[in-house]
């Protein structure tokens, strides 16, 4: 039997962790809040947006909420970022992805403070990560390393196989693989032989936002499968990009889609937080 990566208890450790800690940092005198931005009524970002807000609240953080029309233009949210960076109390802003159309989003991000870019995504962020320096990292990736190492499993040596390679995840989940001293191997959409590199893999991370795209011809024997797709049928249930059942079949641990991954993003995005209110 494959072991089950449970992401919800997981998560639920991490935050019961920072929690603490920002009551620490509550008696030295020091807080903080999150300004949680959403433009449009996408209604998934709702819900992730839900979501974080209700972790911030958990951990004893503040969030400011910002719900902007779907009209908003990219002036009048550089104009509300540009406030937050100068607003002593604001330790973190995030805006939620993906923005509507008409945005540039690499525009939206390049304008929040590096030092209050809780998700990771700025530039300065992606080039610490990068060459090893501090700096804020994705929360998906990030939550993936401590998925790995809070069920044991050893990345060191091991045969990384990512799929995908998106700026959210499969870019800075490779380098944090390196770091980890995992060979990584990075596939996309025009990989040739897709199916025969996933098959060497002692790690198969799976992002490439196609419903249950992985089948049990792409994992070998006893191998790590995780599962970073999220896809939600007209019932709304969940599924993600790896043909769960048939692949716990043959792998040695895998992550369920709800459960896994969707988890520690948040989980992770508070663990910047914190840091982001330390940092004072
Ligand atoms: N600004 C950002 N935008 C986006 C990010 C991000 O990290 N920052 N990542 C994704 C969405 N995301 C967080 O925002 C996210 C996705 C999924 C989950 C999650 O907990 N999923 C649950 C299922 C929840 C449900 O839909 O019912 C699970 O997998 O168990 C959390 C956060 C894109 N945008
Ligand atoms: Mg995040």
């Amino acid at each position: 039997m494959a072991l089950l990566i449970d992401g919800k208890r997981i998560s639920a450790e991490i935050k019961d962790e920072l929690k603490e800690e920002v009551a620490q940092l509550k008696e030295q005198g020091i807080t903080g809040a999150l300004a949680v931005i959403q433009v449009g009524n996408d209604p998934a970002s709702s819900v992730y947006v839900r979501n974080k807000k209700r972790a911030c609240e958990y951990i004893g953080i503040d969030s400011l909420s910002y719900e902007l029309p779907e009209e908003t233009s990219q002036d009048e949210l550089l104009a509300l970022i540009d406030k937050l960076n100068k607003e002593e109390h604001v330790k973190g802003i995030l805006v939620q992805l993906p923005l509507p159309e008409g945005i540039d989003e690499d525009a939206v991000i390049r304008a929040i403070s590096p030092k209050k870019d809780v998700d990771g995504f700025h530039p300065e962020n992606v080039g610490a990560l990068m060459i090893g320096q501090k700096g804020y990292i994705s929360c998906t990736p990030a939550g993936i390393i401590q998925l790995l190492k809070r069920s044991d499993i050893d990345i060191e040596g091991k045969h990384c196989v990512i799929v995908g390679r998106s700026n959210i995840v499969g870019k800075p989940m490779a380098i944090l693989m390196l770091r980890e001293n995992a060979t990584v191997t990075v596939t996309h959409s025009k990989t040739r032989n897709l199916k025969e590199i996933c098959k060497e893999a002692d790690i198969l991370i799976v992002a490439i936002g196609k419903k249950e795209f992985i089948d049990a011809s792409y994992v070998k024997d006893g191998a790590v499968v995780i599962d970073v797709g999220i896809h939600r049928d007209e019932n709304n249930k969940l599924s993600g990009d790896v043909k769960f059942d048939e692949v716990e079949q043959l792998c040695s641990a895998i992550t369920p889609v709800p459960g896994g991954v969707g988890p520690m993003t948040i989980a992770m995005l508070m663990n910047n937080c914190v840091e982001a209110m330390r940092h004072e």
